[in-house]
Parts: C-alpha cells; sequence; structure tokens
C-alpha cells in the first residue's frame, strides 16, 4: 500500500460529465499531518495518459514539431495555434507503442529507437493525466509520409522542421508556450545539444 493510503478515505464519488471524457466530483476525508481528519471535495477530469516524443537531427541540428488549433489555449485569451512536440493519449496502448504510431500519424517520421526520459502529471491539482516523455532521432529516411493527424478526427497539423536553436528561440520569445514541448526543448539543450 502507498503511504496514503492510511490517510484517504473515500466517501462517494459523483460522475458531472461523461461525454468525451470523464469529469467527477469526489468526496473524501483526508488525514492531515496534525492527525485530524478533514472532509475535502475535488474534481478529477480523467482522459487517460499521454505520451509525446522530441524528434531530433544531432549532425543537423534540428528538431521536428507540429503546429496545430487549440481551442481550449484559444479560449483562454491564445490565438490557438500552438506549436507542440507531437503528442497523443494512449488509448490502453503502451507509451512507447503509442508515440511510435502518433508521431507518424502527425509527422510523417517513422522512428525507429525511442528513449523515454521522464514521466510528469502536467496539471496535478485537477488532470489525471500522467505524460511520458520521449526523444527519438530522425534521418532523411525516417520520412515515410505527410503526417498532418486525422482530418476525420478533426486534426489539421502542419509539420514543422527547424533548427533547435530556433525554437529554442521560440521558447524565450513566447511562441512556442506549451509545457511538455518546453520540457523537451530544454531536456535537448542540457542532454543532447549541449556544446
Ligand atoms: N469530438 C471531440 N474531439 C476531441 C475532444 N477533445 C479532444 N478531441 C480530439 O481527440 C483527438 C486526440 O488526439 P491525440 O493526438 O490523441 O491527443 P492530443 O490532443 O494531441 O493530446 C496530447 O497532447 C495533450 C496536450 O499537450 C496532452 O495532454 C495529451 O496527453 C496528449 O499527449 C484529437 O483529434 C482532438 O481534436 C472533444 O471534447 N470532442
Ligand atoms: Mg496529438
Amino acid at each position: 500500500m502507498s503511504e496514503t493510503a492510511e490517510r484517504i478515505r473515500l466517501i462517494s464519488s459523483q460522475v458531472l460529465s461523461d461525454d468525451w471524457y470523464l469529469l467527477k466530483k469526489t468526496t473524501f476525508d483526508f488525514l492531515r499531518a496534525d492527525g485530524s481528519w478533514q472532509r475535502q471535495q475535488r474534481e478529477t477530469y480523467d482522459r487517460g495518459n499521454g505520451a509525446t516524443l522530441l524528434l531530433y537531427q544531432l549532425a543537423s541540428r534540428r528538431v521536428v514539431l507540429v503546429r496545430q488549433f487549440r481551442f481550449p489555449a484559444y479560449v483562454n485569451g491564445h490565438h490557438g495555434m500552438l506549436v507542440e512536440t507531437p503528442a497523443g493519449l494512449l488509448d490502453q496502448a503502451s507509451p512507447e507503442q503509442r508515440i511510435r504510431a502518433e508521431a507518424e500519424e502527425e509527422t510523417g517520421y517513422r522512428v525507429g529507437e525511442v528513449r523515454k526520459v521522464f514521466e510528469a502529471f502536467m496539471s496535478p491539482g485537477s488532470v489525471t493525466e500522467k505524460l511520458y516523455f520521449f526523444v527519438a532521432e530522425y534521418d532523411a529516411g525516417s520520412k515515410v509520409g505527410q503526417g498532418g493527424g486525422l482530418e476525420d478526427e478533426g486534426e489539421d497539423i502542419e509539420v514543422m522542421e527547424l533548427p533547435f536553436d530556433e525554437a529554442m528561440a521560440m521558447v524565450w520569445r513566447g511562441e512556442i508556450c506549451d509545457g511538455k514541448t518546453i520540457m523537451l526543448l530544454q531536456y535537448a539543450a542540457l542532454h543532447i545539444f549541449a556544446a
């Protein structure tokens, strides 16, 4: 049992929305550090887990990113066209299996070996999702299709191959403002493209 199992007593759980993904409200008692029990309620948004990948080419010092419209960012004041590392929800597959398929679907690059570099909860106060982060090297022969995503799922993805230094400059200029993408680019700055 985990160290917190004895500190949590589930009281009830209510499904608020079960449409595309699952939103629940759960009531539980939590044993505080001072030994007292406190009743709390939390909403959790469950979309399953996901995986993302930074495609990089060492010799040319380039990376492959994707650009697509993200409605939730749009409703929060952004123009909505986010530049990101390719990513997808796991849908019951393993993270490695899924990221290979997703990378090819979104970018047109078929990757060989992928390396997992870390796992992270991206919004642990409300979203249950854990994201698995990968990196993989590509070369000219890796490009097997156009990418672009699945039109019937509403995906309309532009593939961008650009110098790594330009991608980092886009982070500093605020033009790349997606968390997973910044994390993988910074990983690359430290461990892949470090001078
Ligand atoms: N109809 C409908 N479609 C939806 C809805 N929400 C998402 N979709 C569609 O569901 C598909 C999910 O595509 P994926 O490529 O599997 O996932 P993703 O949206 O790219 O998510 C990835 O990035 C997220 C943001 O960084 C990550 O949170 C997630 O883990 C994953 O890595 C997309 O076609 C998206 O438009 C919805 O409420 N309704
Ligand atoms: Mg995606």
